[in-house]
């Protein structure tokens, strides 16, 4: 990640939120505690793969085979898909947007209750900072809340909307993650039941966050959220419409724009881990701008908190080798929200390159 040294001290509180700085009248260029190199150019592609869920879910044999095929490339080649006809209601999706916008309206002090004190807390606000190579930290243009919401369900009290509806969509992407890794399942070759079994999908993880970019005066002096990959099987993300969203593919970074109420869906870390590598897990980053507030809307869907991942096992004989290894789940995420491994990937910590690797590489698993 390539980040420029601050060249001032940071004279903003730890745990600021961005909302509030970027809202004051005299702010006009970006302050130095957020300077981030930032290359954020990335082209249009015609390419990006559009998956019909409904035509997975009840489409005649071979319309349904062609959009498994689909499915298959999306997840080879681009680690990123649109989903579209997925079923969810659109007011469903216009609600979680509104009430994820009243959060971030609320007064600071209700958002200070839930500044993350320890990785396993399950409600966690707060605007973010990355370490960069010069071993300094990069506050990020963003404010965020995270909660998570199933096996168990968490929420913020306030705004007093907010828990029903996120009880609504939790229930609802869930659904439709549980489809698409079946399908997924099955173009893995592995028998019908397998993924559910082995990552004990009844009990799935599932993490909401959303994220408020407020304006930024220098859009190109700052990033709201670096390159990163996500943990989990299978990221769904939908937005207020204001694009920034950018994802890697063969080394070139593009744009998203999606049609309006599909979801944005990508391939994360446990799926590259479960496929034994056949699917990667996509780098993305949100981009930042001048003109208008950008909100996105993150349900990561998992494995149960306490299923092991690790490469599926016919899989692995297939392959004659696993290339990661096996961590519990809940570990593995709360390392990444704790930022345990600063400039290193909890993915590149769990992938085996040789035999010499495995024994001196991150020996701490
Ligand atoms: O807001 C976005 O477009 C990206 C959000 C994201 O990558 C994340 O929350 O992990
Ligand atoms: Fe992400």
């Amino acid at each position: 990640m390539a980040a420029t040294a601050p060249t001032k001290p940071s004279n903003i509180a730890q745990n600021s939120f961005v909302k509030a700085l970027a809202e004051s009248s005299t702010l006009n260029s970006v302050p130095s505690q957020f300077s981030f190199a930032n290359d954020s150019k990335a082209s249009h592609s015609d390419s990006i793969p559009i998956i019909d869920f409904s035509l997975l879910a009840s489409g005649t044999t071979d319309r349904r085979a062609k959009v498994l095929r689909d499915l298959d490339n999306a997840c080879r080649e681009w680690g990123f898909f649109v989903l579209v006809n997925h079923g969810i209601p659109d007011s469903l999706l216009k609600a979680i947007i509104e009430a994820s916008l009243e959060y971030f309206e609320l007064p600071e002090e209700d958002k200070r209750r839930y500044e993350a004190k320890s990785a396993s807390d399950p409600i966690k606000s707060g605007s973010g900072s990355v370490i960069n190579t010069a071993n300094q930290k990069i506050n990020l243009w963003r404010d965020f809340v995270k909660s998570y919401v199933h096996p168990e369900f968490h929420c913020p009290d306030k705004p007093h909307k907010l828990r029903d509806v996120l009880v609504e969509f939790s229930e609802k992407t869930r659904s439709v993650a549980r489809k698409l890794l079946q399908d997924i399942g099955e173009n893995l070759g592995l028998e019908k039941g397998y993924m559910d079994e082995v990552l004990k999908l009844d009990s799935c993880f599932q993490l909401y966050a959303a994220n408020y970019y407020p304006p930024c005066p220098q859009p190109d002096q700052a990033i709201g959220i670096p390159a990163h990959t996500d943990h989990g099987l299978l990221t769904f993300l939908i937005h207020n419409g204001v694009a920034g969203l950018q994802i890697q593919h063969n080394g070139d970074w593009f744009n998203t724009n999606s049609p309006q109420n599909s979801i944005l869906v990508n391939t994360a870390d446990h799926l590259e881990i479960f496929s034994n590598g056949r699917y990667k897990s996509v780098r993305h980053r949100a981009v930042v701008n001048n003109k208008a507030t950008r909100i996105s809307v993150v349900m990561a869907n998992g494995a149960a908190p306490d299923a092991i991942v690790s490469p599926a096992v016919p899989l692995v004989e297939r392959d004659g080798r696993a290339f990661y290894r096996p961590m519990k789940f809940i570990e593995y995420v709360e390392t990444m929200l704790s930022n345990r491994f600063q400039g290193k990937s909890n993915l590149d910590c769990l992938k085996i390159q040789d035999d010499t690797e495995l024994k001196t590489h991150c020996s701490t698993y």
